[in-house]
């Protein structure tokens, strides 16, 4: 299974400007993420401080135990072994076919022989369907098989933490479908932790199992996809329905008007699509059932909208067993009391010396704090001072 990544307090700067600062959030092991965000929020940054390519000021991202914000090069160099990282345009070599693009971080870094190389390289190629295509050269090819020659090279050396940069620049939408396909069965086989940074409404609606934004130098929020897919924020609202009004425009800075807000108000988030699921004859996204198990732990945390569409998701079996009765027709699933096994009766001999049994209850009886930060409308924060705090104040605004 792919290893956890914790981005704790996070900030940085390249001299007077701030790109993003205190940025909180877990990518938790194996599940795919994607971060969305305006043009020009740092989230490329994010990924290159997340490999130990640049360094933020302030904060901690810690991998296997090891923080590579402030460990030593040697260390950085074994933690970065675990990333395997896809660049927009495949970052591939021009003058080398896709066999020896593919094997060249083989070649590089390890002591493997030819055939060994040859054996793991096709391997890669068929994983995401390029068998066949290994004598072509970059040049000859299309976008979309560029870029799945740069995951497949991204792959190579087993990685633990893929990190995809805007896999859809460049693709129609159909080739952004197919490369989104590639990527979820790739999950379901290698149960690899996965980031993707996109702009692409339809990747973030139906890829990832968490979702995170940055915006005006802040993570907005980062959790379940259902919360972000639900949520009011305005910066949410405009972005998932890629409108012109609201509080992104074309400068970051952009001051939104009390008129554009209250139009925005009008208008909410497009309803939530299905996850992408894995191909047929593909295995199960382990994933799939590590998060379900995880989000309703966090369930009574997260904001009514996003609870009701995690509900939706789960079966009568599995809304009995965490405590739900059946949805009525239109009607989400109201809660019920967690049902627990019969126990076997005891000797009576044994009964003195038990405990007074404590009924499991598979999620918290109280809101804990959710493990991935920067939530606003994850707490019971007021939405106005939330927003405040967030996206600034309105024109006029003290
Ligand atoms: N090495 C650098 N030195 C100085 N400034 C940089 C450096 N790298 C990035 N920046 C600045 O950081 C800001 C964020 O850039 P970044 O490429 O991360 O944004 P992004 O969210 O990925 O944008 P896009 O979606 O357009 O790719 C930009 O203003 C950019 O100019």
């Amino acid at each position: 299974m792919g290893v956890e990544v914790v981005v704790d307090g996070l900030s940085k700067s390249f001299g007077a400007q701030t790109i993003w600062r205190d940025v909180t959030l877990t990518l938790p092991p194996g599940e795919i993420s994607v971060l969305l965000g305006p043009s020009g929020t740092g989230k490329s940054v994010f990924l290159k401080s997340l490999v130990g390519l640049l360094k933020p000021e302030r904060g901690k991202i810690v991998i296997n135990g090891v923080d590579i914000c402030t460990c030593p090069e040697r260390e950085l160099y074994e933690v970065r072994k675990l990333f395997g990282v896809l660049f927009q345009d495949g970052a591939l070599f021009g003058s080398m076919n896709l066999f020896d693009n593919i094997a060249f971080p083989l070649r590089e870094h390890t002591r493997k022989s030819e055939s060994e190389i040859r054996r793991i390289v096709l391997e890669k190629m068929e994983m995401v369907g390029l068998i066949g295509a290994e004598e072509k050269l970059p040049g000859e090819i299309s976008g979309g098989m560029r870029k799945r020659a740069g995951l497949a090279r991204a792959l190579v050396l087993d990685p633990e933490i893929i990190l995809v940069d805007e896999p859809d620049s460049g693709l129609d939408p159909v080739r952004t479908v197919l490369l989104n396909q590639v990527i979820v069965d790739l999950n379901a086989q290698i149960d690899a932790t996965i980031l993707i940074v996109t702009h692409d409404i339809n990747t973030a609606r139906t890829v990832p199992d968490n979702i995170g934004m940055l915006y005006r130098r802040n993570l907005v929020m980062f959790g379940p996809r259902e919360v972000l897919l639900t949520s009011p924020e305005p910066v949410v609202v405009q972005f998932l329905n890629g409108r012109p009004d609201g509080p992104i425009g074309m400068t970051e800075e952009k001051d939104t008007g009390a008129d554009e807000l209250a139009r925005l108000s009008e208008i909410s988030v497009p309803p939530m699509m299905p996850q992408l699921d894995v191909t047929p004859g593909m295995p199960e996204r382990t994933a799939v059932r590590r998060r379900k198990e995880r989000v309703l732990r966090q369930l009574r945390s997260l904001a009514p909208s996003a609870q009701q569409e995690i509900l939706k998701t789960l079966t009568p079996e599995e809304l009995a067993l965490y405590g739900f009765s059946a949805p009525a027709t239109g009607a989400w699933p109201q809660q019920t009391e967690p049902i627990a096994p019969t126990p076997a009766p005891l000797p009576q001999d044994e009964v003195a010396d038990v405990p007074q049994q404590v009924r499991p209850t598979p999620y918290p009886r109280e809101p804990e704090a959710p493990p991935w930060g920067g939530a606003p409308e994850q707490t019971a924060e007021p939405v106005e001072s939330s927003r405040r705090r967030w996206f600034g104040r309105k024109r006029g605004e003290q």
